[in-house]
């Protein structure tokens, strides 16, 4: 199935200024979708109002053509947002944050799917270790493992390269290629240029 995120005239303001005004933006399936911009100008809170977790915004949402507010269910059915932060519990071991995830999401309780997850990310040999105890590359794995281990078709990524290593960026400039590539849509910040690829777009904010 096709999909679009549109957005019309978004506007966002905060402290008297605003961080975008006006913002028409439309993601379909096939695309990497790169927010790009300084410290401060909104790429952030663009990502959070993209994903509805944010309610004090100007203009609108639409999900396949209808209002979000009547396609919401479906909307978050096929999202999966990882934020600027890690997101995962460091009490817990990668494996534990995993099964946490799985049932958070409405997963089936699946040890073998987490242990792939880990392992394609990277992290064999850690999966039981408290992940408060590991390097910060290691703790954003945890939370990428959720791209291999919660099917969605809409990726919504604040900053995931961040204290990820040169080879784990290749990896995931990779993943994200493959994931539009295999119909699925991403919409990402960072700070580093991504690889050219027909597939991606740049959205600069600022
Ligand atoms: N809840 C809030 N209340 C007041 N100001 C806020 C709030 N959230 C964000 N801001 C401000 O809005 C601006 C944009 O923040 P945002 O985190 O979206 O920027 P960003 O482009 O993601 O920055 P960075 O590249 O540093 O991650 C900042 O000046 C921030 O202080």
């Amino acid at each position: 199935m096709s999909l679009h995120l549109q957005a019309r005239g978004l506007g966002c303001e905060r402290d008297d200024r605003w961080l975008f005004k006006g913002l028409d933006l439309d993601i379909h399936s096939g695309e990497v979708v790169r927010i790009e911009g300084p410290n401060g100008c909104g790429k952030t809170t663009l990502l959070k109002i993209l994903s509805g977790q944010l309610s004090d915004y100007q203009g609108a949402l639409f999900w396949n053509g209808t209002v979000m507010s009547k396609a919401r269910d479906h909307f978050l059915a096929n999202l999966l947002y990882l934020g600027h932060a890690p997101g995962i519990k460091l009490g817990l071991s990668p494996l534990e944050n995993l099964a946490w995830y799985q049932a958070l999401s409405g997963e089936k309780d699946d040890e073998e799917q987490r242990l792939n997850a880990l392992e394609s990310i990277g992290l064999a040999g850690f999966e039981e270790v408290p992940t408060g105890q590991l390097s910060a590359g290691q703790q954003r794995r945890v939370a990428l493992a959720r791209l291999t281990l919660t099917p969605r078709a809409l990726w919504v990524l604040d900053e995931p390269f961040t204290a990820i290593d040169r080879n784990g960026i290749a990896d995931l400039e990779r993943q994200l290629v493959a994931h539009a590539k295999a119909g699925g849509c991403v919409l990402v910040t960072t700070h580093h240029d991504l690889p050219a690829s027909p597939l991606l777009r740049q959205v600069a904010l600022g």
